[in-house]
């Protein structure tokens, strides 16, 4: 007699629940681009409309901009308490951009990539090789061009954020920025952002459903091929 009919809610590696249904190994999903293409605005929507990925918060000894929390949109330290960070360890990439340095706190995206949630990475090039080096599996990357250099040095300037000065020196940091696109798994040309927004939605839903993720594939294909 054949055995009874199992639920697919009780077979191993499925998590009852879970969108996705199988149980997975978080991932990292970086975005980089060249300064005001861009990112901030795309990892906002995305973390307003996707509960399963959080933002790596970095550090900087970057002056905070008018409006910027400390601890939500940087940890913003002394250049002292950033080496000692560097210096023991705990920051999992760091780099020096724009004369400021900036790094990933370590203990934060390792307890989220634990408890099987995605992180999202706003980082530059320099760190997204190192993240490479040591997180490949993990790491989905995603460059940003602007549609035209105007349209960049635009958004810079509408952004009213940064002085003339700092937005002269990004605009002419674009274009060695813009030479790492092909270090990237992924480019979207950030036109409009609802588009953009929905193209990054794409790739996220896809990289989620690669079978090296699938932690609990194994145990739920060997379930289904039991009970059949
Ligand atoms: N698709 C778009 N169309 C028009 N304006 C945009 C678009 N995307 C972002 N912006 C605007 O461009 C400015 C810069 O965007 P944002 O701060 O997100 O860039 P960024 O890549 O995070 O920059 P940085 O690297 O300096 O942190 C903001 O004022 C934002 O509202
Ligand atoms: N390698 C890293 N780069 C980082 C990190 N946090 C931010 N950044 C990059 O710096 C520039 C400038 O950022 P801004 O907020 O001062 O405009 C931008 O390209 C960011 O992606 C980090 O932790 N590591």
């Amino acid at each position: 007699m054949a055995a009874p009919a199992t639920s697919h809610f009780s077979l191993p590696g499925w998590k009852p629940g879970s969108r996705s249904g199988l149980a997975r190994r978080g991932l990292m999903l970086v975005l980089s681009s060249p300064s005001g293409a861009g990112k901030t605005t795309l990892s906002r929507r995305l973390l307003a409309e996707d509960d399963r990925i959080t933002m790596s918060v970095s550090v900087t000894t970057r002056a905070p901009r008018p409006g910027e929390v400390d601890g939500k949109d940087y940890f913003f330290v002394s250049k002292e308490r950033f080496e000692e960070l560097r210096d023991t360890g705990a920051l999992l990439e760091h780099a020096t951009v724009f004369s400021n340095l900036y790094g990933t706190p370590r203990q934060a995206v390792e307890d989220a990539l634990s408890a099987g949630r995605d992180v999202l990475f706003d980082i530059d090039w320099q760190g997204t090789q190192q993240l490479d080096q040591s997180a490949e599996q993990d790491l989905v990357k995603v460059f940003l061009l602007p549609p035209t250099a105007e349209d960049l040095e635009k958004r810079l300037r509408t952004r009213a954020q940064d002085t003339d000065d700092v937005v002269r020196q990004r605009m002419s940091k674009a274009s060695d920025e813009i030479s790492h696109f092909t270090e990237y798994d992924y480019i979207l040309i950030n036109q409009d952002v609802e588009d953009s927004l929905a193209k990054l939605k794409a790739i996220l839903q896809a990289e989620r459903l690669k079978r090296r993720r699938l932690t609990g594939l194994a145990g739920f294909v060997k379930g289904l091929r039991d009970a059949l």
